[in-house]
């Protein structure tokens, strides 16, 4: 199962992903992106994300090893595809956490992935946590709250919303969403399978 996760910078979907990865039992992959932006302080290439150049990153463009890739406030950011078909194909579920346009091309290529938009609980709040991080200008916090109108208006494109008000509730929201997809998946096989032994009679 592939599973997307997107919501307006800030929102908190590294902090929502990240408690996720710590709960025991987890068994989901991470897809580590790739990025054009510079890394901000405490984050580690190969872990949050495969820092390159603009000329590494069009070159992964031409050669076709994005699954997809956006601009998003002067920078590039993409899944490279190896990862993603690797552990698909391993039967293991994989987890993104990508930004709408991208996750718009992962939805045309992959339809039956389950795609949740986690929205904030309003946009003062939402600025609030951009300030509180810490990590951006001013000038960036603004394009990124900028940005978070259309993104919030692309949420009707998804299968699922989720408020993140507290954490631990959204957390448990996603978590529930991947438990009822995945008996989903599970009571939909023995049918196919069904259906294919019967083409073989
Ligand atoms: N399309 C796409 N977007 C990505 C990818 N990786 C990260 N993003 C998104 O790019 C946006 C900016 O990411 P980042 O600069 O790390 O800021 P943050 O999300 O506020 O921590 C966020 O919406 C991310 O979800 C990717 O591989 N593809
Ligand atoms: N439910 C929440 N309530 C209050 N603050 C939160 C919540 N979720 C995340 N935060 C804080 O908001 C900021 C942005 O979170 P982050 O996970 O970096 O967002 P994103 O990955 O969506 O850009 C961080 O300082 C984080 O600690």
């Amino acid at each position: 199962m592939l599973i997307v996760l997107s919501g307006p910078s800030g929102v908190g979907k590294g902090t929502v992903r990240k408690a996720i990865f710590d709960q025991p039992g987890n068994d989901f992959q991470y897809s580590i992106s790739m990025t054009t932006r510079q890394p901000r302080p405490g984050e580690k290439d190969g872990v949050d994300y495969f820092f390159v150049s603009k000329e590494e990153f069009e070159n992964n463009i031409q050669t076709g090893q994005m699954l997809e890739y956006a601009k998003y406030v002067d920078n590039y950011y993409g899944t490279p595809l190896k990862y993603i078909d690797e552990t698909l194909d391993a039967g293991k579920d994989v987890f993104l956490e990508i930004e709408v346009n991208g996750a718009m091309q992962v939805r045309s290529k992959r339809p039956d992935g389950v795609f949740i938009f986690l929205t904030p609980p309003d946009l003062m709040e939402l600025k609030q946590r951009l300030i509180h991080r810490g990590t951006d200008s001013m000038e960036v916090i603004n394009k990124r709250i900028h940005k978070a109108f259309s993104e919030i208006e692309m949420m009707q494109n998804y299968d699922y919303a989720v408020v993140n008000d507290e954490v631990p509730n959204a957390v448990e929201k996603i978590k529930e969403i991947i438990r009822s997809e995945r008996l989903r998946v599970t009571r939909v096989m023995p049918d196919y399978l069904e259906m294919l032994g019967d083409s073989n009679k």
